[in-house]
């Protein structure tokens, strides 16, 4: 398997903001969780899905795992991804983020392939703030993460602190995506109908 073989999809979280669960979004007809895997395909050679709810899965080609450590937000579902991955890196993103971006995704391979340091996550940066998803984790952490959890903590981006992490600044990845979009994810009703209004003409 290649360092950077397997991407996954976190899908196990209580959607509480939507008020129904997010992995089963649809744009257009189509399911937005087949849209990301069939976009993944394209870069990833393992895709995993990391959720609570396998029984939506049946008819699906790719693999699909529950969270081991469970209730602990999106570091339960990083966890899982990790231990179940045949990949040194793992890209994470999460059900609910429609705009997949492969330049972005190669770019953040190729600088910590560059990097010669032993990088453990590479996230984006802005201001003061990190984006958790749409970056790169290693399997190195998974005793991290255990520890982590087990000290009673769970916030996943005080954990990247924590972390030998690269980041990419918001100037650079404002050349990829420059009004964000690759990390739009959508929390809400609100957020949906606002995606989906200025998206009516995708597929
Ligand atoms: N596997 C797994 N994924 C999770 C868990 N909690 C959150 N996630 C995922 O992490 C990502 C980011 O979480 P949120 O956007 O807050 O989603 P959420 O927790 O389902 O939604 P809210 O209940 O509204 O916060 C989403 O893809 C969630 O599905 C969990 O316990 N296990
Ligand atoms: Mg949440």
């Amino acid at each position: 398997m290649r360092k950077f073989g397997t991407a996954a999809i976190l899908a196990g979280g209580k959607s509480t903001r939507m008020g129904f669960d997010k992995q089963l979004l649809k744009i257009n007809e189509k399911k937005l969780i087949d849209k990301l895997v069939s976009k993944l395909s394209v870069e990833f050679e393992e895709i995993i899905v990391v959720t609570n709810s396998p029984e939506y899965y049946l008819d699906f080609n790719f693999k699909v795992v529950k969270d081991i450590i469970v209730e602990k937000g999106p570091l339960s579902g990083i966890h899982a991804g990790l231990k179940e991955s045949n990949s040194q890196f793992v890209y994470f993103i999460a059900c609910d983020m429609p705009n997949i971006n492969l330049k972005y995704i190669r770019y953040m391979k190729y600088k910590i392939r560059d990097l010669d340091m032993d990088i453990k996550a590479c996230v984006t940066r802005f201001g003061v703030n990190i984006e958790p998803f749409n970056g790169f984790y290693s399997k190195d952490i998974v005793l991290d993460i255990e520890d982590y959890l087990a000290q009673g903590k769970r916030s996943l981006n005080q954990l990247i602190k924590q972390l030998q992490t690269y980041y990419v600044e918001e100037e650079e990845a404002r050349m990829f995506s420059p009004n964000w979009d690759m990390f739009l994810n959508l929390n809400t009703k609100e957020d949906l109908e606002y995606f989906l209004k200025d998206n009516c003409n995708i597929s």
